[in-house]
């Protein structure tokens, strides 16, 4: 503690009697003191509030305001609480003292003064006031810290029975400083009853031996509030006789709270407030456990929502989570209390079922389950059907541990899966055999890259054109010691689940440019390369910078590289696989879109995204001789990626005839059987040494430029329409003069005509009547700023109009209006103006 006074203490004398002061200060400023003297109270305030004293000397009895009167105004200065005053009184005055003492005197001394003590006197005064201050000062930062570390104390004298309690205690307690005295036995009443014996027996324990204590419990606030805390105390003794208890109580609510949320957190998934796979398997432990005591069955349903990635894209996470919670709600509510509903992370669920008297009872409850979902979900905006898979296992037959219930649940979702969506499946023996086929594949698997069992085939890619092989897919094979070789089908999916594709596919891409770099150096340097790039890998590499690092290491253009993605790619985290892509295209690099028009394929998809090349899947190329469906989705696909200036390959083309529709359909490129299999790429040597190409006569002519005719009597509105429409590909005609017109048709293989539908001369109808008449294959767009009902049902009714764009018009409808019209053109059928009186007015989205 700091009680050093202060040098040269100053001291504050207050007296009517001049003598008085002149005495004390002759006494004291040879002793170091500073003197500074005051005739009368009021004298006294103001010498205060220039300097506050070290002490005050100051006599009771004064004319005007008494030293009393004084004593109780300093104390109400600022500084003015802990100055010590020294009241002056007169000797034995014993009223005076108990009055100066009441008005806030320190303490006194009786005249007539005894000078050689005064020093002495003031000393001790100023070191006891000073430690007095020191240790309000002490007692301040303890409640400061007992405050912040929300712990508080107490004491007990056993000899007197009276104790102390710290403010935080009584904080803690939510108790007055006034509200009762600081016993045992009130502490003791502010526990919840249920925990008072456990506090009465370490106390009485600590009272009988001193042996302290720690204790967790929970203490009742006076407003009903219960705080937990941390109570620990211990016995100060002489002896064997215990003389003082002392203890400290911490409030932990806050930590305790914490630490059940953490708790909580580690068994719950934080979005559905599900328990999550731990809890699950623990609580599988426990149901088997109890279903072996009981001889009772349980199940485990797994859950796989269909499509749920699909959700997830097309309308984003927030609605995804939205699904996934009300999924939650739905089977929660759809089971037992007993049973649980946890979720193993993504779109999987998984239902423990406990107490089942029978496995029958466990397929009932599947169906049930199913029927949660035939509701449709509202989310926002949104309404959406969503069905799952169910995989399920029973206890014993399926597995008797936690962990081979789960995995012959998920066999058997396997299988529900395959079955199509919307289904069950209970797991039998046979998927065991795959499980365990699918285990040593994985294992296998892991070794082939190491061990160099991985190959690369070739299959060439011939232009329809020249009949010139001009590129190659690189497709992948396991030469799989023992067994042969492995098709990509059987195990690319596996390496995709569980990562080993990421490896897999960076030595396709090396292997495939290390390949095509020979064949450029040997006298090929046309040729191009087309990698598979699965999913997965768009997900987790970074493709730009791969894509980087592999051409500059092989010395392959970039140009020469061509991506083939499928749909999947695409339809993940759009924006990401955007700016990828954009990065690739900025390499240079060839993106084809393989598989297409088995998935989600629409034009205006293939719009978001930097696409080059259209692969047209083999299923429909399949189907071109033999189904009308087949043939005209083929021929729509061809146009539509034509409008879109992407260039169109065909895949597994077997047969003369699927060539022969391609050509007449005008499609880029082919790739398949009847050309060549995938081939190793010695063997692909050969046939490149050997210049083999597709005759002649198994090609097309380059196809015919699409032409256009703008007929307007208003030359600005016709350089207008060429503005808007330069960038379309189209060899545009253009002319003010109806007569005119009909000339350009005649002389040109015109597939859309635009026209004004006012001109002087001729009418617009007029001159499409004509047209229809000579040329009904054209395709007749009316543009018009008066869409009089009375032109538009005349054309109608003779059906001379396909489409009216009415003035002004909107730039990329006007585009789109003339493209799907190139379309209806191309597939040869001109279809009638709809609408609810057959009227298609299209200035707007029709
Ligand atoms: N992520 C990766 N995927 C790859 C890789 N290598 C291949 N694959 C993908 O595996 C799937 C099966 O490929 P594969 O067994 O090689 O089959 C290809 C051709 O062999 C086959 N094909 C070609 N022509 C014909 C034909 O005339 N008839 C016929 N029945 N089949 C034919 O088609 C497959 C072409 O594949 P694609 O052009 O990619 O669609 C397949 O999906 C591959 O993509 C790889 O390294 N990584």
């Amino acid at each position: 503690m700091n009680t050093a006074l202060p040098p040269q203490a100053l001291v504050l004398v207050v007296d009517d009697d001049t003598m008085t002061r002149i005495l004390v200060t002759e006494a004291l400023e040879p002793e170091g003191f500073r003197i500074e003297e005051a005739a009368s109270g009021l004298e006294a305030l103001a010498a205060f509030q220039r300097g506050v004293p070290d002490l005050i000397l100051l006599d009771v009895a004064m004319p005007g305001m008494s030293g009393f009167e004084c004593c109780a105004q300093l104390r109400l200065l600022p500084g003015g609480a802990h100055v010590p005053i020294v009241v002056l009184t007169g000797n034995d005055d014993d009223d005076s003292i108990k009055q100066a003492l009441e008005a806030g005197a320190s303490d006194f001394i009786s005249k007539p003064m005894q000078w050689r003590l005064l020093a002495h006197r003031l000393r001790y005064l100023l070191r006891a006031s000073s430690a007095l201050t020191e240790l309000n000062r002490i007692q301040e930062s303890l409640s400061h810290a007992q405050a912040l570390a929300r712990l508080g104390n107490w004491e007990y004298r056993l000899a007197d029975g009276d104790g102390y309690w710290s403010p935080e205690l009584l904080r803690i307690l939510g108790l007055d400083a006034d509200s009762g005295p600081t016993s045992f036995e009130r502490l003791l009443q502010c526990l919840p009853e249920d925990q008072r014996p456990l506090l009465l027996e370490a106390f009485m324990e600590l009272h009988a031996s001193g042996t302290g204590y720690s204790l967790e419990h929970r203490v009742q606030q006076q407003d009903g509030g219960e705080r937990i805390v941390f109570h620990q105390a211990e016995a100060v003794r002489e002896g064997r006789q215990v003389l003082l208890m002392r203890g400290t109580m911490q409030d932990i609510t806050e930590r305790k709270r914490q630490e059940l949320r953490i708790e909580y957190l580690a068994n719950h998934d934080a979005l559905t407030d599900l328990p999550n796979r731990q809890l699950l398997n623990d609580r599988i432990g426990q149901a088997i456990v109890h279903a072996r005591r009981s001889g009772l069955y349980l199940a485990t349903l797994m859950l796989d929502l269909d499509r749920f990635k699909f959700v997830n894209d097309s309308y984003g996470h927030p609605v995804g989570d939205a699904l996934l919670q009300e999924v939650a709600r739905r089977l929660q509510h759809a089971v037992r209390e007993g049973d649980t509903v946890a979720r193993q992370g993504g779109d999987e669920f998984v239902i423990l079922l406990t107490d089942l008297p029978d496995s029958d009872t466990a397929e009932d409850i599947a169906k049930k389950v199913l029927a949660v979902f035939a509701e449709p979900f509202s989310l926002g905006e949104h309404t959406l059907h969503v069905s799952t898979s169910i995989g399920a296992s029973v206890f014993p037959a399926d597995g008797d541990s936690g962990d081979t219930l789960l995995k012959t649940a998920d066999a058997a979702l396997y299988s529900a899966k395959d079955k199509g969506r919307n289904a069950y499946q209970f797991y039998n023996h046979k998927m065991g055999v795959l499980v365990e086929e699918r285990a040593e594949i994985e294992h296998a698997l892991h070794q082939a890259l190491a061990q160099g069992e991985l190959e690369l085939h070739y299959q060439p890619k011939v232009n329809l054109v020249s009949g010139k092989i001009y590129g190659m897919e690189a497709l992948l094979r396991w030469r799989r010691p023992g067994i042969g070789l492995v098709p990509p089908d059987r195990f690319i999916p596996l390496a995709e689940e569980t990562g080993m594709i990421i490896a897999i596919g960076e030595w396709v891409l090396r292997t495939a440019c290390a390949q095509l770099g020979v064949w450029h150096a040997y006298g090929f340097a046309h040729l191009t390369m087309a990698v598979n790039v699965s999913a997965r890998q768009f997900r987790q590499v970074d493709m730009p910078q791969l894509v980087r690092a592999v051409l500059a290491d092989c010395g392959v253009p970039a140009h020469c590289l061509e991506l083939e993605l499928t749909e999947s790619v695409l339809m993940q985290n759009r924006d990401l696989v955007v700016r990828a892509l954009e990065q690739l295209k900025e390499i240079g690099v060839t993106l084809a879109l393989d598989d297409f028009g088995t998935g989600y394929s629409s034009l205006s998809y293939l719009k978001q995204f930097p696409i080059d090349v259209v692969k047209i899947d083999q299923s429909f190329i399949h189907d071109v001789t033999d189904s009308v469906d087949g043939a005209s989705l083929t021929r729509s696909i061809i146009a539509m990626a034509k409008s879109l200036h992407l260039a169109t390959v065909a895949e597994g083309v077997e047969t003369e005839g699927q060539l022969g529709f391609l050509n007449t359909n005008h499609c880029d490129a082919m790739q398949g059987y009847y050309f060549s299999r995938p081939l190793p790429g010695a063997e692909m040597d050969l046939m490149l040494y050997a210049g083999t190409r597709l005759p002649p006569e198994s090609c097309h002519a380059v196809a015919p430029q699409r032409v256009l005719l703008l007929v307007d009597d208003e030359e600005h509105i016709l350089s207008a329409l060429r503005r808007s429409l330069r960038k379309e590909g189209y060899q545009i005609l253009s002319t003010t003069n109806a007569q005119e017109a009909l000339e350009l048709v005649a002389s040109h293989a015109v597939g859309v005509i635009l026209t004004d539908a006012r001109m002087p001369g001729m009418s617009g109808n007029e001159l499409l009547r004509r047209i229809k008449g000579i040329y009904p294959e054209i395709v007749r767009v009316m543009l018009s700023g008066y869409p009089e009902l009375h032109s538009v049902t005349a054309a109608i009714n003779e059906g001379s109009v396909y489409k009216f764009i009415t003035k002004p018009w909107d730039e990329t409808l006007l585009k789109d209006h003339l493209l799907e019209a190139f379309l209806r053109f191309e597939s040869g059928v001109q279809r009638p103006p709809r609408g609810p009186h057959g009227i298609e007015i299209s200035n707007r989205a029709a």
